[in-house]
Order: structure tokens, then C-alpha cells, then sequence
């Protein structure tokens, strides 16, 4: 284990058999609608690696898009100011989107998010995020799809980031307080 976490929440193997279970509902959910068009957009970076691993549980044609947008900086608060940094590269009006988000944490990434995707008219907008952050201020965001719910600490690994490391670990895991505090 990185001598930086205190404690792995989430295995490698955890993780790999619940994002093959979202695979798997998601599958399940769209087949019927699979003609029209799904667009998976993952929002960078954090959520790379789980987009990356949940459209290889999908067994239905999709297109994979990104947005980049950011509210923490270099720190581990929300800003609560969310920045577009990249915005999609297709159209999606009448088209079924998926967001792949990493975690939902005060809701104000996926708030923002919905609202300017919902205004581009997609066919259906979903959400599925890896992680829900339980907290007592978070923005009221209907998820149809999460992986977990996490407790109230930072958490590091399989995307999520802390001044921009620890994205490659294989594992989710609480950072040490005394590093970010
Ligand atoms: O629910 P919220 O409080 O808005 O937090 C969730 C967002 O925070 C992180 O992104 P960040 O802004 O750190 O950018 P990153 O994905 O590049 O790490 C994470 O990847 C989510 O997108
Ligand atoms: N790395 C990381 N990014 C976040 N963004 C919102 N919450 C978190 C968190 O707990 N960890
Ligand atoms: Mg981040």
C-alpha cells in the first residue's frame, strides 16, 4: 500500500467486480434503445479510468466523449466555482447520454454538468458515478447507477487525485489528514 494512504477502502478486485455489475445493469437498461445512439461522457480527469473500465462492461455499441471541467484545484475543497476546461467533441441532441462520474462529493460538478448538458436537448441524460460521498451538504443529484457510497474523508486512487497524484493506484483509499490539512 502507498505509504501516503491510511487505509484502503475499495480493493482492486472490489472495485473490478462492481463496475463489471453497472456494466452489466447498464447493458441490461439500454438495449432497447441501443439504436438510437448512447454517448458516454466521461468528466476529466478524474473519471478516466472508471470510464475506461465501466464502457468495457458494456456490451452495446457506444461512443465515448469528454469533458473536462474542474472545481478543486489543487486542493481538496470545491472551489464551488466549476470551469469547463474541454467540452464535448459531438453533438448530443436526441442522443442517450451516460455521465461517467468518479465521485459525487457537494453535487456542484454534476449540478453544473446536468444543467448545460440537459440544454443541448439529449434524448435521456443519466448519471453513473462510481462513488457518493455521504455528507450532509450535497446538492439533491437523482443518480440512476452508483457503485458505493464512501465515508466523509478524502479519498485517493483509481482516478481521484490530490494536487494531481495518486490517480494511478489500483485501489481507493483515505489520504493521510496531516498531508492535505
Ligand atoms: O461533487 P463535487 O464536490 O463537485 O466533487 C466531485 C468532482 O471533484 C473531482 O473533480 P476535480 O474538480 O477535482 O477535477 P479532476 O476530475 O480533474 O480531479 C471529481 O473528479 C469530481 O468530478
Ligand atoms: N481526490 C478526491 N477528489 C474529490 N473531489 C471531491 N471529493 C473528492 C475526494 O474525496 N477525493
Ligand atoms: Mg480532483
Amino acid at each position: 500500500m502507498n505509504e501516503d494512504v491510511s487505509r484502503v477502502i475499495f480493493s482492486e478486485q472490489e472495485l473490478a467486480d462492481r463496475v463489471a455489475e453497472m456494466g452489466a445493469a447498464i447493458t441490461r437498461d439500454y438495449a432497447p434503445v441501443a439504436d438510437e445512439g448512447i454517448v458516454m461522457v466521461s468528466v476529466l480527469r478524474g473519471a478516466a479510468i472508471f470510464m475506461a473500465d465501466l464502457a468495457r462492461a458494456i456490451e452495446l455499441p457506444i461512443e465515448m466523449d469528454y469533458m473536462a471541467v474542474s472545481s478543486y484545484g489543487n486542493g481538496a475543497k470545491s472551489s464551488g466555482v466549476v470551469r469547463i476546461l474541454k467540452d464535448l467533441s459531438s453533438e448530443i441532441t436526441g442522443r442517450h447520454v451516460i455521465i461517467a462520474e468518479d465521485i459525487l462529493d457537494s453535487g456542484l460538478t454534476l449540478q453544473y454538468l446536468m444543467k448545460n448538458l440537459q440544454s443541448r436537448k439529449p434524448a435521456s441524460l443519466e448519471v453513473a458515478t462510481l462513488l457518493r460521498k455521504k455528507t450532509r451538504a450535497q446538492a439533491d443529484i437523482r443518480c440512476r447507477y452508483t457503485g458505493f457510497e464512501c465515508p466523509d474523508e478524502f479519498i485517493v486512487g483509481y482516478g481521484l487525485d490530490y494536487a494531481e497524484r495518486y490517480r494511478n493506484l489500483p485501489y481507493i483509499g483515505v489520504l493521510k489528514p496531516e498531508l492535505y490539512q
